[in-house]
């Protein structure tokens, strides 16, 4: 029905479409396919800190991410997960819209 393809869409419409280096990363932490939504890369760039440790043991909401892809991609060796903003910089430079 209308509604059905309305919903269709608009589900679509918050679909965002990562540049290739950052697409690697997210594939690294088990990313299926090329488009998420916001709150799936914010998903997959976690599990990726994790399971690459880049997070400090001690002080866990440090990540050292010098030397590794996405210290490349920040732009930084280190970052406070407590001061998003780096990051929501760097997913402006490396997230396009997969709207229709
Ligand atoms: C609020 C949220 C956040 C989300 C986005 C941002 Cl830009 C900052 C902060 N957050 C809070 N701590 C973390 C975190 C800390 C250390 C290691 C991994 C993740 C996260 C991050 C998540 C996430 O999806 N978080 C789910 C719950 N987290 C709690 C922390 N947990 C771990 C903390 C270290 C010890 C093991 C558990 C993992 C699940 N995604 C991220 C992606 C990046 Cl580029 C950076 C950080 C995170």
């Amino acid at each position: 029905a209308a509604e059905d393809a309305c919903r269709i869409t608009l589900g679509q419409a918050n679909q965002v479409r990562p540049k290739l280096p950052l697409l690697k990363i997210l594939q690294a932490a088990g990313a299926q396919g090329e488009t998420f939504t916001l709150k799936e890369v914010m998903h997959h760039l976690g599990q990726y800190i994790m399971v690459k440790q880049l997070y400090d043991k001690r002080q866990q909401h440090m990540v050292y991410c010098g030397g590794d892809q996405l210290g490349e991609l920040l732009g930084l060796e280190s970052f406070s997960v407590k001061d998003p903003s780096p990051v929501y910089e760097m997913l402006k430079r490396n997230l396009t819209s997969a709207a229709m």
